[in-house]
């Protein structure tokens, strides 16, 4: 199944003013383009192309950093841009198209999903609010009726279609359609309706950036991961946890200094980045991290969600064994993570508790531990 998103961008925007098209304006310190193209870029298609003007050309280079972004060249009204990205993707085997207008650059993840699962099972699927407003007709400032809003819907994109069908109606229609879905029905195809979202608008006049400003504004991003980890004891008078050396009968046995309560806090960070895990950028087969301090580990995971544009909210462990006790050294751990996080101590919680002398670790074999992180898209 080959998914393709076609980005309609060739417009002039003339309605919104700015003295230049509204999709290369920005919005929170990114062309609204970007933010729409982002939002694709993110979702499960296999191919984007973006329909410009033959004006717009020069702007082709700024999209370097979206690979295999395909372009495709605008026409003089919507539909004619749409037919020239559809003629474009020919060459790509697509199965399901989603067209959207680059002046949606709220669209959320959700809704584009939608729009694609919907199309499984029928030949067109579309976005759309059902009207909630009362509505009139008017004529220079004056209310000259009134219209039943029963039935009406107001239009979204991601418009999706099974491809062959959407490039055979629009070679097929006149000209002249307001949006897709019209020249799908005037070629006899049925359309799902999917539930529009409120924020998905297009920005059409000026104050419409500032709305969209607000909406892009308080999207948060926020990813959670849990990390396990269990070491067994072995010969030793220590043990490593969290970073710091605790006095003990035992020593606990790794590949690394086993520090198990560091290992899930690891874990953790790479889960909410869905990145893996320690194993898979350490691997236990690599002589070079013999004995390695654990905290070689936890800062990498720390530095990979800075690189990723997050920022680690909180982080809470628990550490289950009857002995050591970790409650006396438990200030001096949340203080080394804090360190090597480079976050502040209040956000890093370290506990522990006994398995009521049960299983492995209630025999003393081994320690466990479990952890969360939270990550917040900066
Ligand atoms: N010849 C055209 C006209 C419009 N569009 C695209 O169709 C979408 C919806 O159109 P609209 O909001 O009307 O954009 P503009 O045509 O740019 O705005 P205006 O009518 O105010 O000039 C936009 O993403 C626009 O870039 C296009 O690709 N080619
Ligand atoms: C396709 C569309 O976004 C559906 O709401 C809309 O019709 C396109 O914009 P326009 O303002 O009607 O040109």
């Amino acid at each position: 199944m080959t998914i393709a998103a076609l980005i309609v961008a060739a417009g002039r925007g003339v309605r919104a003013g700015g003295g230049q098209p509204k999709q290369w304006r920005t919005l929170k310190g990114l062309r609204v383009a970007d933010w729409t193209l982002d939002a694709f870029a993110k979702s499960k298609v296999d191919h984007i192309v973006l329909v410009l003007s033959p004006e717009d050309h020069d702007v082709r280079e700024s999209f370097a950093s979206i690979p295999g972004l395909i372009f495709a060249t605008g026409a003089s009204d919507r539909a004619g841009s749409v037919l020239n990205g559809l003629t474009v993707l020919q060459e790509y085997e697509v199965d399901k198209v989603l067209i959207h207008d680059v002046a949606r650059p709220c669209v959320s993840h959700g809704l584009i999903q939608q729009v694609i699962d919907t199309l499984d099972s029928n030949p067109a699927a579309a976005p759309a609010l059902a009207v909630s407003d009362a509505l009139w007709i008017g004529a220079k400032d004056e209310v000259t009726g009134t219209q039943d809003r029963s039935g009406l819907f107001a239009a979204q994109t991601p418009q999706g279609f099974q491809f062959d069908a959407i490039l055979a109606a629009h070679l097929a229609h006149p000209g002249g359609a307001a949006d897709d879905v019209e020249v799908a029905r005037a070629a006899g195809l049925d359309v799902a309706i999917v539930p529009g979202e409120p924020d998905n608008i297009k920005i059409t006049t000026a104050g419409d950036f500032a709305r969209a400003e607000k909406i892009l504004g308080t999207e948060m991003d926020i990813r959670l991961g849990n990390g396990y980890d269990v070491h067994r004891f072995g010969d030793g008078d220590f043990v490593t946890l969290c970073g710091i050396e605790v006095p003990h009968n035992k020593g606990l046995q790794g590949h690394s200094d086993a520090d198990v309560g560091m290992h899930a806090v690891t874990d953790a960070i790479y889960g909410a980045l869905a990145r893996g895990d320690i194993g898979r950028h350490f691997p236990p087969s690599d002589p070079q991290w013999k004995g390695a301090a654990s905290k070689i580990f936890l800062n990498h995971a720390a530095n990979l969600a800075k690189e990723m544009g997050f920022s680690i909210s909180n982080v809470d462990c628990t550490l289950v064994c009857e002995h050591p006790k970790i409650e006396p050294h438990a200030e001096h751990m949340r203080t080394e993570m804090a360190g090597i996080l480079n976050i502040s101590i209040e956000r890093v919680s370290i506990k522990a508790t006994t398995s009521e002398r049960l299983g492995f670790t209630g025999r003393s074999e081994g320690i466990a531990a479990v952890a969360t992180a939270a990550l917040v898209k900066t």
